[in-house]
């Protein structure tokens, strides 16, 4: 049986619109709306955050605050890293979608020779580097850090060499570049990317089950084939960004867009994905409270940890 800690991270610097660093609270309100101890039932650490960043100017316009975003990843990092270390299951609670960085360094941290799988499940591939990022929000770019992706075909933009050396560093946190390997991922529900991202997909071959073709398979499927894929991997990162829902349920996160995944759609994939042994770490993020009505998104949100939680304390 899985021994769960929760670790909470009320970091914003990498999003573009202000409140995420409310979701993990927004989220813990949700848990008293529904009456369940679920907070007090799992041990949780907070993790220190960097958003007095927010207040000065946003330096780097390529990789907005991103000497916030190196220290942000080295702390999440150790983190991650010393609860695997002591044999439970990390659950990150976010914030932003920059944090996944952290937690696959401190994956890699601590088991540097696995073969390392993640499923993101998202509606962006959040696969840019500072050379071809749209808006320079770093929340676009965790998969890019973990996969030592430049993606210098595409360039775009001239990063300065600031930029270029925590760039650098961030790649390189916990010692091991890259963290993941293009056949060890799978995306579901990316459907908002652009030409520069679109490169990538396509040149790496990365697996992406689209929002039509969750409904055309059924989500069961999609997680089978999901798992199948990465059968030989030895241990699976599982991030969810809540904006992979379809904007009717999704009015309370940064980057909604629409025709995504029903919230029954998600529901199922993620007990079902949490089934597998080799799940090691499950990730939620991008709840904005300040942009939702009567705290719904964080309630969806927290009705998705609730179910992927028991069904992890049910696995043997
Ligand atoms: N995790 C997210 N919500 N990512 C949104 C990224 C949007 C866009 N691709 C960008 O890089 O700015």
């Amino acid at each position: 049986m899985h021994k769960l800690k929760l670790i909470e991270v009320r970091s914003e610097i990498g999003a573009g619109t202000r409140g995420a660093s409310l979701g993990p609270d927004a989220i813990r309100i949700a848990s008293l709306d529904f009456s369940s101890r679920f907070f007090k039932r799992y041990p949780c650490v907070s993790i220190p955050d960097e958003n007095h960043l927010l207040f000065e100017s946003s330096g780097d316009r390529y990789a907005k605050r991103i000497s916030g975003i190196l220290t942000m990843t080295e702390r999440i990092g150790e983190e991650v890293c010393r609860t695997l270390e002591k044999g439970e299951f990390p659950i990150i609670v976010g914030g932003d979608h920059s944090i996944a960085a952290g937690t696959v360094a401190g994956i890699r941290m601590a088991f540097p020779k696995i073969r390392l799988g993640v499923i993101w499940i998202d509606a962006h591939a959040d696969i840019h580097s500072p050379y071809t990022t749209p808006s320079g929000n770093m929340h676009g770019m965790p998969n890019a850090i973990s996969l030592d992706e430049d993606n210098l075909e595409s360039t775009l933009n001239a990063p300065d060499q600031e930029t270029l050396n925590f760039w650098y560093q961030l790649k390189n946190v916990g010692g091991i570049c890259p963290k993941i390997t293009y056949e060890n991922i799978v995306m579901i529900g990316v459907r908002d990317t652009e030409p520069a991202e679109d490169h990538l997909l396509e040149k790496r071959g990365i697996r992406n089950f689209s929002a039509k073709e969750i409904r055309r398979a059924g989500v069961e499927k999609v997680a089978v084939e999901t798992l199948k894929y990465l059968d030989d991997c030895d241990l699976i990162h599982v991030s969810f960004d809540v904006d992979v829902l379809d904007p009717s349920v999704s009015r309370g996160t940064g980057t909604p867009v629409p025709n995504g995944i029903t919230i029954k759609e998600a529901r199922t994939l993620v007990i079902r994905l949490m089934q597998s042994k080799k799940i090691g770490t499950f990730e939620l993020v991008e709840v904005n409270p300040t942009l939702d009505r009567e705290n719904l998104m964080a309630e969806q949100a927290f009705d998705i940890l609730l179910r992927a939680s028991n069904q992890l304390t049910h696995n043997i």
